[in-house]
Parts: structure tokens; sequence; C-alpha cells
């Protein structure tokens, strides 16, 4: 695309750079700036890119410079070895002017030209920040270019934001969110001129209060720093606030509203679920170019409840297997995360237990249409013998509702582990996810209970997760698309009414109960809740938007678990 081919261009601007940085004339913004549409131009002139004297041209949505050649004293037609490049504004996300100071100068400084900083696309999911420097030593031709530059990126993109509450948990990982913060994300919301107000948590519980404090209507987002018990705390507060501030009444059968805030996860955490499953890789500078460009998902929300009252808002929860190991893995938090972890894993199975459950579900209705559209697009490709295709058939459960029947289902057994997920939960032990067949924002969680199996049986269900084959594909394995969840662990009787207070008091005093479920710890976002032996978990479709965006799923990879 050559520059010089565009309609209505202002006069051209000439500048002598590299030399003494005079200049001979300013670009003059196009005049009837009102009607101007996105291909016409507002600035043009001369700057040099990459050591090259180059025309460049700024329109509403592109920058673009082509390399000027020399006129050939011979009059040859020789074709062009330098080509015309260009980027669209709506990648680009900081401009400044570009100074060469001294080591100890904080201000001024000898102008070297305009800095305009990209986000690009490297590889899968994975999000880079690029800077283009126009050189000119022009101070008032720089100006010019600037202005028009920072006023394009204020009005064209209202979803980006300005001013962020930034929540970090210094104690997450191996306690280096801080220096995560500062080296990998601090610098990017400086170059896109993003204010913050920071709070470091000083004990557990300190986010939810902070969020509770503040004056939320002041910020554009929020934005944590930390593992995955940060982002549900976080994501707790924040909803739990908007329900107090929209005075909604809390009980198990209440309608939440929507969180007023995006919310934007940083990874810095051990295993980081909620932030890989909504950016597709655990990197802190993708999930900072996510927030600064203001690329939203939203997000599906769990409540769990426990005898009519809210516990918590959290995107998956773990009972049997999942929840002993986190427990015994928080017994010993002073050992390294990943050992931590294995040593877990690897005694959790040496004492694998079932625990004796009551589960009921209301499949989901919203789901069967979902995988219709997924079938009708396997269908529609022409090789079914793609693996992943195969597999995808074979996940999908197809429910169907005769008006007047009763939809909810009710298992009662013996179980190592159940699954509640509202969202897939990649991580890299689970490339595709430990409930690949959920989406972030379907209105649907998947339920994934596995029935009392050998241990041998259970660890071949686990390695799975691994790699890319079926983990469910086990007899003792189910799989359910669900809207709602009911469990009670150690049972004997059958599920009270929860709108009854009596029943809380039935619970309190009854001694079997309360005995059986102190064994029964539960893993909700990677935090222990224990002491409830009924829960109640409902999907709230999209009750939350994160920051970030397309997910491209892996399609090759293999992990290995060292501990199995
Ligand atoms: N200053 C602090 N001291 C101790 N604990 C804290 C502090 N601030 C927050 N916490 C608690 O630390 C817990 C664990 O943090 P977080 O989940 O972020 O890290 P992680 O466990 O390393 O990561 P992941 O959950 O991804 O495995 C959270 O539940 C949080 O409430």
């Amino acid at each position: 695309m050559s520059a010089g081919g565009r309609r209505a261009v202002a006069p051209l601007g000439t500048c002598e750079t590299g030399g003494s940085g005079r200049e001979r004339s300013t670009p003059s913004p196009e005049r009837g700036a009102e009607v101007r549409g996105p291909e016409d131009p507002i600035c043009r002139g001369i700057f040099q890119v990459e050591k090259r004297s180059c025309d460049v041209v700024l329109t509403s949505s592109r920058l673009t410079w082509t390399p000027i050649e020399p006129e050939s004293p011979t009059d040859n037609k020789m074709v062009s070895q330098y080509k015309t490049e260009f980027v669209e504004l709506k990648e680009v996300f900081g401009v400044k002017m570009k100074r060469r100071r001294s080591a100890r100068q904080q201000k001024g400084g000898t102008l070297l030209g305009i800095a305009i900083f990209v986000c690009i696309k490297k590889g899968q999911n994975k999000l880079k920040n690029r800077a283009i420097h126009l050189s000119n030593l022009s101070e008032d031709y720089c100006n010019v270019w600037f202005k028009h530059m920072k006023d394009i990126l204020t009005e064209h993109f209202p979803n980006r934001p300005k001013y962020l509450k930034v929540v970090i948990n210094p104690y997450s990982h191996r306690t280096e969110a801080k220096q995560v913060y500062n080296e990998q994300v601090a610098p990017l919301f400086k170059l896109a001129d993003i204010k913050t107000d920071i709070s470091i948590t000083e004990h557990e519980g300190h986010a939810f209060s902070v969020l509770m404090e503040c004056d939320i209507q002041e910020f554009d987002g929020l934005v944590c720093v930390g593992g995955d018990g940060t982002a549900s705390e976080v994501a707790h507060g924040l909803l739990l606030r908007a329900q107090i501030d929209a005075g909604r009444d809390i009980d198990s059968n209440f309608t939440p509203v929507r969180a007023p805030l995006p919310l934007g996860v940083i990874p810095a955490g051990s295993t980081n679920i909620l932030a890989f499953s909504v950016h597709g890789i655990k990197h802190p500078g993708t999930a900072a170019m996510h927030i600064i460009m203001g690329n939203f998902q939203k997000v599906d929300v769990c409540t769990f409840c426990s005898h009519n009252r809210l516990l918590q808002f959290g995107f998956t929860a773990m009972l049997g297997f999942g929840g002993r190991t986190l427990a015994l893995a928080e017994k010993h938090r002073w050992m390294p995360s990943t050992q931590r972890r294995e040593f877990a894993v690897i005694k959790t199975l040496t004492n694998l237990k079932p625990e004796n459950c009551e589960l009921s579900f209301l499949p989901s209705e919203n789901v069967y249409a979902v995988d219709q559209e997924d079938k009708r697009i396997l269908d529609k490709q022409s090789n079914h013998n793609s693996k992943r295709s195969r597999e995808m058939l074979r996940e999908i459960k197809f429910w169907h509702f005769p008006d007047n029947e009763d939809k909810w289902q009710t298992i009662q057994g013996h179980f190592l582990n159940i699954s509640i997920m509202a969202i897939p939960c990649v991580c890299s032990m689970a490339p595709r996810g430990l409930a690949p067949n959920t989406r972030l924002d379907n209105g649907s969680m998947s339920l994934i209970a596995v029935q009392n199996c050998s241990r041998a049986d259970f660890i071949k269900h686990l390695k799975r997760y691994g790699n890319l084959k079926n983990q469910f594909d086990f007899p003792f394995v189910q799989t359910y698309a669900v809207q709602e969840v009911k469990i009670r662990t150690g049972t004997k009787h059958r599920w009270t009414d929860t709108t009854s207070d009596k029943n809380v008091d039935f619970h309190s005093s009854h001694s079997s109960v309360i005995s059986l479920k102190e064994n029964c710890p539960w893993n909700v976002d990677g935090n222990l809740l224990e002491g409830t032996s009924e829960v109640n978990i409902k999907i709230h479709s999209q009750l939350i938007t994160l920051y970030g965006r397309n997910i491209e799923e892996c399609d090759d990879v293999t992990v290995k678990c060292s501990c199995l």
C-alpha cells in the first residue's frame, strides 16, 4: 500500500533528522476533522524509522511508513526494495516523547523522537509489547504528532482502563508477586499511562476487606496479583460488594447482580488455574496486555451455599481427593510449593479413601442447545477422524426433558473425587483443562464424579489429564453438564429443605454429621473450606467480566507429572 496514493493529503512536512534537528516545517493537521474518515490522513511528514528516512502518514485507524528512495539519475524504473509498513492503532497502547537522559536525570533531556508501543501476538496466546521509534529532533514537530496520537488513543478506545485498583498478595507462590508486578506489569501500565492504587495484603482475608472498604466507583477495573486463592478472594469480595451495594438479600435462592468492574488476574501463584483458563497461558505480561487493551471475557461464577447461607462466590470446587490433597499441602506450607504439592498428592494417594456422599444435580438445559451447535460444527467437518472431534462427540451428553419429569437426579455412593467446575481449569498439569467440556461463559458447570475404584485405576485416570487422551473414558468416571448441584457428605438421611430454618438447627445439633464433616475438606478455588457437610452449588451465567480473550487450544501437548 502506497502512502502517496491517498487522497486529501496534508502538505508534506520535511525535517532534517540525525543532524542539527532543525525544523523546516511542521505537519499541518487536516482541516474539517469532523468529517474525516478512518482512511483520511490526519498528519503526514518525514521521520527516520529504523535508520531510514520514511514518509509517515497518520490516519485515525493506522500509522503507515514508507522508506523514501532517492531518485535515480539514469531514470531507471527499478523495483523498490523497501516495503510500506503499517500498524493498526487498535494495537497501539502507548505513545511517548523519547529523550536521551543522563543516568540521574529525571526530566528534560535531548529529544530523539516519538516512541509508539504496540501489543503484538507472539505464538499461541502470548501477548508482548513492541516499540516503534519515529526519530525526529524537532520538539514542535514531534509535539503535534504526539498530541494527535494521544487524542486518538483516548477517544477511540473507551474500554481501556485509566485508573486501576491493584491488590497484591506478597505471600503467593515463592513470595514473588510484588517482584512480578514491579518488573513485568507496572512498566507496561506506565507506558499505557494507567494510574494505580495499590494494596499489599498483610494476612488472609485482607484482600476481601480492602474491597469492602474501597470506593469502587473511582476505578475502571480491579487487578489482583497472586494465585488462585487471591483471585478467588478478590472475585468473591467484588461480587459480595456488588450484592450489598444493590441491596440484595443474600440467601441460597437469591439472584446475584453482576460485578460492577472488570477483574484482571496477574498470575503469580503456584497453579494459576483462573489466569490460565482466561489467557491460555501463565504469563504476567500477557495478562497485563489484556488489561491495557481492554479485552473483556465474560465468565460464569458459582455460588456456594450451605444451610441457606452464602459461603462464597467461586469458580471451582473439589471434594474427596482434591480437598484432602489441598488440606495436606496447607499443613506443609513451609515446604517449597512444587515439593509440597507432590508430597500431598503422593500421601493422599497412599491413604486413598472414598467419601460417602449423596449427590443431587440439575442437568443444564442450555448446554443441550450449545452442544447441538458443537455437534453441528463437528458434523460439518469433513474428517471426523480428527482425534479431538471424536473425543468431543463421545464426551457430549444430550439431555431430553419430558415436560413433567422431575429434572433433579440423585446418586448415592462412595466417591474418590467429585469436581464441580464452571471454567475449563486449564493448568500446566492439564493442558486441555480439568474440565475441558465446559466453557468460560456457557452458563453450565462440569460435574465429574469418580466412583470408588482401585488405586491403580484412579492413578490411570489422573495421568490422562496430562495428555490429550480422554480422562473420562473409564467406567468409574461420570461426567455431566449441570446448572445446580447439592452434595451431602457422610449421610444416612435425605436432603433437607434448604428453605426451612429448622434444618439449620437440626444439623448444628446433629453430632454424627458434625464428626464426619471434619474429614471432608472442600477445595474451593485452591482455598480450604472445612466444617460443612451440605453444600449447594449453583451456576450464574456471565456474572463477572475478566480481562482476557481468545484462547487457542493446544493440540499436541503431553505433560508428565513427576509424582505419578
Ligand atoms: N500477607 C499474607 N500472609 C499470609 N497469607 C496471605 C497474605 N495475603 C494473602 N494471603 C493468603 O494466601 C493464600 C494463598 O495465596 P495464593 O492462592 O495467591 O497463592 P498460592 O497458593 O501460591 O497459589 P495457587 O492458589 O495458584 O496455588 C490466599 O488464600 C490468601 O488469602
